[in-house]
């Protein structure tokens, strides 16, 4: 499911992306192990005196934002400044998340941050989308979306869980299916589609919610904004 980049292209993103916090700012904490390492340089620089608050987007992000020693609030306290988050592909700005099954509260966040600042690999840039879409689904709800996924000419597999048997269970305790549509041509008229079926908690196609993208490289890091 998830391309491969190595942790020295996705920890060159993460620590430019980290720059651009400064001191009084609420920070986004995406999910993932390119937001991962975002989180693990923020804690270094609140050792060193930068102040700052986080909002976690998952149990992982916040369990590693706690290990880095950063204070977190929550959405009922304040809104971020800033999100720092990774992605599953990148087309232009528009991009497919959900690999972690995290993109329903990343959406939250990442969509109320003033400034969304996405951390990849090169393997994660592609012309044009083609990941199949991960769809977080109401349990009981599943056979209909599965269905209806069907008649908007998707292919949908439930995410299955990898060290246990059964499917994966998010962290609002609902499942997760990931739909293939081939290449997407029209990302932004498919997420329409996508939220307004019934049972759709939330889908992992963000388009319109990107600001800067970081992009880490052998030599270094490539920086793209809208
Ligand atoms: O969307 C996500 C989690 O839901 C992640 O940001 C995405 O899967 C990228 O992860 P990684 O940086 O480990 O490749």
């Amino acid at each position: 499911m998830k391309r491969g980049g190595t942790d020295q292209q996705k920890r060159r993103a993460a620590e430019r992306a980290v720059t651009a916090v400064s001191s009084g700012m609420v920070v986004g904490l995406g999910t993932g192990s390119t937001a991962g390492f975002a989180i693990d340089k923020l804690g270094e620089r609140v050792d060193d005196g930068l102040e700052i608050t986080g909002i976690a987007t998952s149990y992982q992000s916040r369990q590693r934002a706690r290990e880095a020693g950063i204070p977190l609030v929550t959405l009922e306290d304040a809104t971020p400044d800033i999100a720092i988050d990774g992605a599953d592909q990148i087309a232009g700005t528009t991009l497919i998340k959900g690999g972690g099954a995290a993109h329903a509260r990343e959406k939250v966040v990442d969509s109320a941050a003033d400034r969304l600042l996405i951390v990849a690999d090169p393997t994660k840039e592609t012309e044009t989308l083609d990941h199949p879409v991960p769809v977080e689904v109401l349990p009981d709800a599943r056979p209909t979306v599965s269905r209806r996924l069907g008649d908007l000419g998707g292919e949908p597999t439930l995410r299955s869980a990898e060290r246990k048997d059964g499917p994966v269970v998010t962290d609002n305790g609902n499942l997760v299916v990931d739909c293939s549509f081939g290449e997407i041509e029209e990302p932004a008229a498919l997420a329409r589609q996508l939220s307004q079926l019934p049972g759709v908690v939330e889908h992992g196609l963000f388009v319109g919610l990107a600001d800067e993208i970081y992009i880490g490289t052998a030599d270094g890091v490539v920086h793209r904004t809208e």
